[in-house]
Formats: structure tokens, sequence, C-alpha cells
């Protein structure tokens, strides 16, 4: 055996070592690698957990910001389909080749309201929409405003078009409630022409509607049909007394053809109709610059201004309050009665009185000045309600202190808004209570 040169050996031995350290080395190197990359791997990670948990921070805080802002809805009751008496054919609008497209409106409700946004709309709206019904509204909103039935936006029983019915609407409903039409002299005055289409062609438009699906149709009308009248109480009888050119004649000719209107299609086309002829009414959610007297002498006393007497003061006026009118309009349209109804509340003052009651009971500096009277303007008004009592098992029930006392609140809030956000909404006056009976 030869034996290898000591030097060799050495070499070998060198090689090896070098080779360990090597591969040690990188081994060693490699693992360092790895926690390096492991650590920061866990870095990035409690970084994206802490921007999620920052994220999970917003959200619950938008959350909790959309949950102030969810509506929260009066409570209403609960019909079935079968007592809406809702129209189940839904394709029956679709069927009918005479209507463009472009109008059809495919939901179902069952009942529809003309002027639904204004001062009595918007009451009537509370008291069907608590009962249960299915609600469409059809407004211009020339005298009506979306504040007064913006609680029930988005309610899936209610539905608000934006709609003058001058225009001819379709759409599929058991009651038709025809209250559109400005009603304070100032307004109806304002544009006489658009006062005289609404109630004539716009009339004609919902009973036109009304033939057509068959509905139920109650024409709102008024005590300003008798004119300046020379019966005193006013019964339905009285086919009163009216200038047919004077400033008045826009509403009140217009309300006359509208009942004629109302009569023809009951007879020629046998449309169930209703016709309420309406008194002097008042409460919250009257506009602002509505002009007549109840609103005008409760913000002239609210604000210390001269409270405005027109003429000598001594005309006479009977003022309901508008949840008892709405008690006798639905009254009136499930009822049997196709005569013509007066609703109102048989409390007379002279306007004299009237303006010291509202002095009184709002406070305040004002003084009591008399302004030129106004052309036409009635002597005496008072509904003789016999009718209303017998036939629609209605009188009015709220005391006009009571009433005033409301609608003084009601100007208190609107005055004193400062900003848009300041809603100043007048809920609804009715609960489900209201309606034990149901
Ligand atoms: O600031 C005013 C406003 C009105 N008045 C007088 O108060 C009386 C009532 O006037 P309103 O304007 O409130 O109402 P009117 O009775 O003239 O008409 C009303 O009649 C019944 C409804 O159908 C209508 O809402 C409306 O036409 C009138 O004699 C009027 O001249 C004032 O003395 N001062």
């Amino acid at each position: 055996m030869s034996e290898k040169p000591v030097g060799l050996k050495m070499e070998k031995l060198l090689f090896v070592f070098i080779m360990f350290v090597v591969v040690t080395g990188l081994a060693l190197s490699r693992n360092t690698e790895y926690d390096s990359s492991l650590v920061s791997e866990h870095q990035s990670l409690m970084g994206q957990k802490r921007d999620m948990q920052d994220q999970i921070v917003q959200l619950t805080d938008r959350l909790k910001e959309v949950e102030k802002m969810k509506k929260h809805y009066p409570e209403v009751n609960f019909l079935s389909y079968k007592d809406r008496k809702r129209i189940l054919n839904s394709n029956r609008l679709f069927l009918s080749r005479s209507i463009p497209s472009s109008r059809l409106i495919t939901y179902h409700p069952s009942l529809q309201v003309t002027g639904g946004a204004g001062f009595v709309g918007s009451h009537l709206v509370d008291a069907l929409m608590i009962q249960g019904h299915e609600v469409t509204v059809a407004d211009n909103f020339f005298t009506g405003r979306k504040r007064n039935v913006e609680h029930w936006l988005g309610h899936e029983n209610f539905e608000l078009l934006n709609h003058d019915i001058v225009n001819p609407l379709y759409l599929e409903v058991d009651q038709i409630y025809h209250l559109a039409s400005p009603a304070s002299p100032p307004n109806y005055m304002y544009n006489p022409i658009k006062t005289i289409k609404t109630n004539t062609i716009g009339t004609i438009n919902m009973l036109g509607l009304a033939k057509r699906v068959k509905a139920r149709f109650l024409m709102a009308s008024t005590s300003e049909i008798y004119g300046d009248p020379e019966v005193h109480p006013q019964q339905e009888d009285y086919w009163g007394n009216v200038n047919p050119i004077g400033p008045r004649a826009c509403y009140d000719e217009a309300k006359r053809v509208a009942e004629t209107m109302c009569y023809a299609y009951g007879k020629q086309d046998r449309v169930e109709i209703r016709v309420a002829r309406i008194f002097n009414t008042f409460g919250p959610r009257m506009h602002m610059n509505d002009g007549r007297v109840v609103s005008n002498f409760i913000l002239q006393a609210l604000q210390n201004e001269p409270i405005t007497v027109y003429g000598d003061g001594e005309q006479t006026r009977s003022f309901q309050y508008v949840t008892d009118l709405v008690d006798g309009l639905m009254n009136l349209m499930n009822s049997n009665c196709t005569l013509p109804v007066n609703i109102g509340n048989p409390d007379e003052h002279t306007i004299n009185d009237f303006a010291q009651i509202i002095k009184r009971l709002v406070g305040g500096e004002s003084e009591i000045v008399h302004k030129p009277a106004v052309e036409d303007d009635p002597h005496r008004r008072r509904p003789d309600i016999t009718r209303a009592k017998q036939l629609i098992s209605w009188e009015p029930k709220v005391p006009m202190m009571f009433g005033i006392n409301k609608t003084i609140e009601y100007f208190h809030q609107e005055i004193n808004r400062k900003k848009h956000s300041e809603r100043n909404i007048w809920l609804p006056e009715y609960t489900l209570k209201s309606y034990d009976k149901l």
C-alpha cells in the first residue's frame, strides 16, 4: 500500500473543511432569508389587519348614521288584499291599446287623492294610509308641498306623482278623492284660467278615469257654490247666488260645473259619484302664503303685525278643523249617499269676533285694522248639516279653540324655521287607535 503524502491529506482535509464551511454558510444564510421573509409577511398582514380594523370602524360609524336616517313610518293598519279591494289583474292596463305605453303606470293602488300634497289632501292621505290602504297622490305642487306628505315617501303603500290633472292620467284605482284645485281666494284669483282648467278639464279627466276603471269618485266641491247666499243657513237644495263674471267666478262657477259633470257621468255612464260641499276649514299644514283668514290672522298675531279685517268685519264664517273634514269626506265616500252633502262646522262667527279670538289666543301687541272690503265677498255663511248627520252619520267633533291652538303651534314652528333642514313636518294626527273600529 502506497502511503499518501501528508501534504495531500492536509489538502483533502482543508477541502472538506472549506466545503463544510461553504455548505453550512449557505444553509445558514437561507434560514435567515426565510426568517426575514416570514417577518415581513407578518408585518404586512398586521398592516392589512389594521387597515381592515379602520375600515370596520368607519363602516360601523356610517351604519350608525344610516340607522339614524332610517325612516320610521307612522304605524299603519294591515289590510289584506281582499279588504283593500285591490285590482288583481296586473295586465289589465297593458291590454288597452288606446293608452300610450309611456303613460302606463304599472302598479295598482286602490285609492287616488288628487291634490294629495295640499293642506286638506295631505291630512286625508294620513287617514287613508293609517287605515292600511294603498294611496297614490297626484299633485302639480301649485299650492301643494312635498313636505306635507314627506313622512310617507318610500312607504310601500304610498306613491307620489308630480302630475297636473289637466293632462289625463291612467292608473288602476278603486276610489278617487278629487281635491286638486287652489282653494284660497288669493290663490285661485292669482291664476283664474288655471283654476278653471283644473276644475273643468281636470275633473273631466278624473271622471273619465273613474268611468274606465269603475272607481268611485268623490268631488271636493265648496260652500262657494252658494255664492253670496240669500238663504241662511245653507241647505244643499239651495241653488246659490253667484256672480258669473265676478273675481270669484273662476272658482265658484268652475266648481258648479264640476258638480254638474259629476252628475252627468253618474247618470250617463253610471259612475258612482259623491259630492262634498266643503265649508271654511283650517289647521296645520296651511301654507304661510295661503292668504285665507285663519292663517293670515295667526301669522299676523304671532309676528306682532296688524290683524287685517277686510270690510266692516261683520261678515260671518263657520270654521271647521281639518280632521273633522277628513272624517266627513271618508264617511261620505263610503256611504250610499249620492246627493251633495255640506261638510262644515255650524259654529258661526263674525270676522271681527274671530280677530279678537286669535288676538287673545296668540297674545302679543297686534292691533286690529280694517282694510277695504273684498269684491263679492259673501256676507254670511253657515252650513246646515242635517243631511250629513242623517245620511253619512257625521258631525264635527273638534272644538274651534282646540283646533286654533294646534294651528298656532304649527305656524309658530313655521315662522321660527331658520334652515331648510328644520323640516317642521306635522305628523299625522290620526293613529291606529283612531280607527279602533277597523
Ligand atoms: O286677512 C284676511 C283674510 C280674509 N278676511 C275675510 O275673512 C273671510 C273669510 O275669508 P277666507 O279667504 O278665509 O275664505 P272665504 O270664506 O272667502 O273663501 C273660502 O270659502 C270656503 C272654501 O271653499 C275656500 O277655502 C275659500 O274659497 C272673508 O270675509 C274675508 O274677506 C279678512 O278679513 N282678512
